[in-house]
């Protein structure tokens, strides 16, 4: 049984129950798969199907071939719904009685996720009331727990708030989402590197020029002004889902793919990024912006300080860029760089390992200069793998020009590939949390993004650049890069990456 806390807001409504939809069609949700929707609204069995199902505009998308009514229908009787009257901070006894009367009815075995999609500040509230009526043990069926981000607002808040959760539940009982985690293509971070022998003996300093990390998204802050303007970039997306790109880049192979092999590397991982401590380094290693007003094709587009419930003197940062190293053996002297930003020119999530150039020049006027081997691995959209490598191009002389070698995973059209909360909904149904963040890894993320933002929020005449929204933010973030490199501001489409000799 799927208990959903906040279910009448808009992530169950959006995520949850789509996802549960495309399993059910897809005939992986269990047999006695059951829902109960819980929140302080009054609402009955039947509104609430009707809200999030019979009459939800989210169950479709545009890759669907459309479900049939009695589908539709179908998934409906499965869902339920109890109200816990004016506050979540009330007596469970109640909806114990609902949970039991549910288990019986649909032969659960008592095995019940609870999924906290309120505010934060309701969650150690909800599972103390859990506790309080029994509903924590797992002496009749497993309990599990899955917390929504934002995952606290510090590394203070992010402890108080596992201490709070493991209180009442295991450490194995609770499932931290990062919905980037549940993203096919940042799973095949751990594929690309650990089931070929061709990538992991290049994978460190001695190969690795430096690695860049994009993150980029063409909306604005939507409609989630009051959210955004108390968390900005670097909470909303650095400290969890880019930190989480980061550990899958920078660990070690793991033993196994047991969930606690692979999360002990990522936590080492996590550990070992170096830390900044002083203004000095700080000032020199990140840099925030906040987009301006601007048109887009002839479409005028808010700036940040202008959108509906963002403070007209706002300092929360829409752009965050930053540059570490990683202090280990694999890793010395690479520099990492990883930006995330909204309002840039098009929706991209990247990873690009810049290798070295050759050690020493054999074709002196290949014009290969500047155009270093990269191996550029697309989270989304147009997802897949890409190696940029020289051939020589037919004629007198070495003239080297790059090629492109690539896998798309639009190839494979015949294999459904799941949405992030599908596959992690499965997981924490099957018992497997590898896809989510131990309490470790969230604490060892806030370790580094702390002093960023509190040097940000405190520090002397900290810059908060201006960039228009629709460009690749501010100039003066190229000045990150060692070098004379610059950002790669890839396009929307891998497969247009300019190569030679790409239509064959
Ligand atoms: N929406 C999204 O795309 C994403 C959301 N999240 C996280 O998921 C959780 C839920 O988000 P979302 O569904 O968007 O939030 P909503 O505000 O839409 O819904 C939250 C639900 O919690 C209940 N609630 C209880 N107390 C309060 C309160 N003081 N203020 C507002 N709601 C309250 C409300 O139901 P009732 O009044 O009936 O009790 C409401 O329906 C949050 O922690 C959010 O950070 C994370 C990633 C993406
Ligand atoms: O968690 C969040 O992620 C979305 C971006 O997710 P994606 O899967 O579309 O890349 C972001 O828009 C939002 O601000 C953030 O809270």
């Amino acid at each position: 049984m799927l208990v959903i806390f906040g279910a009448s807001g808009d992530l169950t409504a959006r995520k949850l129950v789509p996802a549960l939809f495309k399993l059910y069609r897809a005939g992986e949700l269990p047999q006695n798969f059951v829902v109960l929707g819980v929140s302080r609204s009054d609402l009955t069995d039947g509104a609430f199907r009707k809200r999030v199902v019979l009459d939800s505009p989210h169950l479709s998308d545009e890759n669907d071939n459309g479900a049939s009514d009695e589908q539709i229908k179908g998934f409906a009787k499965r869902f339920f719904y109890e109200d816990v009257g004016s506050s979540y901070d009330s007596d469970y006894q109640q909806l114990r009685n609902r949970i039991e009367d549910l288990n019986d009815m649909f032969n659960t075995g008592g095995n019940i996720i609870y999924y906290l999609s309120t505010p934060p500040t309701l969650y150690e509230t909800i599972v103390k009331n859990l506790a309080n009526a029994d509903l924590n043990t797992q002496n009749n069926g497993w309990k599990h727990i899955i917390v929504e981000k934002p995952f606290g607002y510090s590394l203070k808040t992010a402890k108080e708030l596992n201490r709070g959760l493991q209180r009442f539940f295991d450490e194995s009982q609770i499932y931290r989402i990062d919905h980037y985690l549940g993203k096919e293509t940042v799973q095949n971070l751990l594929v690309t590197r650990f089931a070929n022998s061709i990538f992991e003996p290049l994978w460190n300093r001695i190969y690795i020029h430096h690695i860049e990390i994009t993150n980029a998204e063409s909306v604005g802050v939507e409609k989630r002004g009051g959210y955004y303007d108390k968390s900005g970039a670097l909470r909303d997306m650095f400290q969890n889902h880019l930190l989480q790109i980061v550990s899958l880049v920078v660990m070690e192979p793991p033993i196994g793919d047991a969930p606690e092999e692979i999360r002990n590397e990522k936590v080492k991982a996590l550990k070992s990024l170096r830390i900044m401590r002083d203004e000095e380094t700080l000032k020199n290693n990140t840099i925030r912006a906040q987009y301006v007003a601007s048109e887009i094709d002839g479409k005028k587009i808010k700036g940040y300080r202008e959108e509906e419930g963002v403070a007209p003197n706002s300092t929360t940062e829409t752009y965050a860029a930053v540059k570490f190293f990683v202090d280990n053996w694999r890793w010395h002297g690479v520099p990492f760089y990883v930006r995330t930003a909204k309002r840039m020119p098009t929706k991209v999530t990247e990873v690009v390992i810049h290798f070295n150039t050759p050690p020493h020049q054999i074709f002196k006027d290949s014009g290969i200069r500047g155009k270093d081997n990269k191996l550029i691995i697309r989270i989304q959209p147009d997802e897949g793998i890409l190696i940029k490598f020289g051939v020589k191009v037919p004629g007198q002389g070495f003239k080297v020009e790059r090629a492109n070698l690539d896998f798309y995973y639009s190839c494979l059209a015949e294999t459904r590939v799941m949405q992030a909360y599908e596959r992690l909904l499965l997981d924490a149904m099957q018992g497997d949390a590898t896809l989510y963040a131990r309490a470790d890894e969230v604490e060892a993320a806030w370790e580094f993004v702390d002093p960023i933002l509190d040097y940000w929020q405190n520090g002397k005449n900290v810059r908060m650049y201006g960039y228009a929204a629709g460009v690749w933010g501010p100039e003066n973030a190229d000045d990150l890069i060692e070098g004379p490199g610059n950002w790669r501001n890839p396009g929307e489409n891998l497969a247009d990456d300019p190569g030679y000799c790409v239509i064959c």
